[in-house]
C-alpha cells in the first residue's frame, strides 16, 4: 500500500532524511519509533504531501502523494486546527473535502463523535479546547473519511487513559477494515496492544524492522522484589516469570511488593545502539 524508498530530505546542513525506506501493507499497523530528531515527522510530512523530498520515491497504492491526498488521513504532531471552528465543523470540513455528503457525512461524524468520546465538545470552538481535546479533534479529522492510509504522529501525546484507549481501539478497528497505518509513538505498550510491527528510525533512516516479538526477543526486562523491611532485590532477566518464581522460592523473608518490568523502547534502542540526534 505505502512504498517509500531511499527518501532524502535536507534542511541546509541538517540531513533530516538520509535514505529512509519503509513499506506498509494494507491492514498493517507500523509503529514508527526513534529518538527525537530521527526523521519520523519529516517522513510523515513527505507521505502526506506537505513537503517534497530531495531524493527517493513514495507511492501510495501505486500513485504519488500528489495524487492521493483524499485517500490519506493525517494527524500531524503539531496541532493544526481552525481556532474559531467547532469540533463538528472540523469533522464536517474534512469529511466534505474527501467527498462525503449528506447522510454519509453525518453518519461518519456521529460515528467518530461516539468512538472518540467527542460528544460533550462537538459544538465547542477548537481554540477553546484543552490540549488533549485538540489532539483528539485532530485525530478525528484524520479518521472521518475512512482513509486507506492513516498517518498518526503521536496521536495519544497528552491524552488521558480513556482517550488513549479509545484512540487505540479506533486505530485497531480501522486496520481491521484494511487501512494501512503509520503510528508514531514513544510508548512501546501502545504498539504491543495494537499488535503493530515496529520500524526503528535513527539518523534519517529505518535501521530495524520487525514484529515486537522479533525485536524484543532476548532483551532483558527486570524483576524486582521489595522485602517488608524495604530492602530490594532486582534481577535483569530475559525470562521474568522463571526468574520471579526462582526468587520467590529462595527468599524466606516477608515480601511487600513484586514488580516485573518488560523490555522498553529504551532497552530496544540500547540493544541497537540507537543514540540521540546531534
Ligand atoms: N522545517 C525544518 N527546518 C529545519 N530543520 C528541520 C525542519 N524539520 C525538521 N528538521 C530537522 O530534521 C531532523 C528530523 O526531524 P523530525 O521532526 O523529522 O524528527 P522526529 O523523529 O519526528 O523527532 P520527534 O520525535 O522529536 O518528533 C531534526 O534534526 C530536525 O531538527
Amino acid at each position: 500500500m505505502l512504498v517509500a524508498t531511499d527518501l532524502v530530505k535536507r534542511y541546509g546542513t541538517i540531513q533530516a532524511l538520509d535514505g529512509f525506506s519503509l513499506n506498509v501493507a494494507a491492514g498493517e499497523i507500523v509503529g514508527l519509533v526513534g529518538h527525537n530528531g530521527a526523521g519520523k515527522s519529516t517522513f510523515v510530512e513527505i507521505v502526506s504531501y506537505l513537503i517534497r523530498p530531495d531524493g527517493g520515491h513514495v507511492t501510495i497504492d501505486g500513485r504519488p502523494p500528489s495524487a492521493t491526498r483524499g485517500e490519506v488521513g493525517v494527524a500531524p504532531q503539531h496541532i493544526a486546527l481552525y481556532p474559531s471552528a467547532t469540533v463538528r465543523e472540523h469533522l464536517e470540513l474534512y469529511g466534505r473535502l474527501a467527498g462525503l455528503r449528506r447522510a454519509a457525512l453525518s453518519e461518519a461524524v456521529e460515528d467518530l463523535s461516539t468512538v472518540l468520546r467527542l460528544g460533550g465538545i462537538m459544538d465547542r470552538r477548537a481554540g477553546k479546547l484543552s490540549g488533549g481535546q485538540q489532539r483528539r479533534t485532530q485525530a478525528a479529522s484524520a479518521l472521518v473519511h475512512r482513509p486507506a492510509l492513516l498517518l498518526l504522529d503521536e496521536p495519544t501525546a497528552g491524552a488521558d487513559l480513556e482517550t488513549r484507549q479509545a484512540m487505540l481501539d479506533v486505530v485497531k478497528q480501522r486496520a481491521g477494515e484494511g487501512a494501512a497505518v503509520v503510528y508514531t509513538t514513544h510508548y512501546l505498550p501502545e504498539l504491543t496492544e495494537l499488535q503493530a510491527t515496529i520500524a526503528v528510525a535513527q539518523g534519517g533512516r529505518v535501521i530495524a524492522r520487525g514484529t515486537c516479538e522479533e525485536l524484543l526477543k532476548d532483551l532483558p526486562g527486570e524483576v524486582r522484589v521489595t522485602l517488608a523491611d524495604r530492602e530490594e532485590v532486582s534481577v535483569s532477566t530475559s525470562e521474568p516469570t522463571v526468574t520471579l518464581i526462582d526468587l520467590l522460592r529462595r527468599i524466606d523473608r516477608p515480601i511487600s511488593a513484586v514488580d516485573v518490568r518488560n523490555p522498553s523502547l529504551d532497552d530496544l534502542y540500547r540493544s541497537l545502539a540507537v543514540h540521540d540526534a546531534p
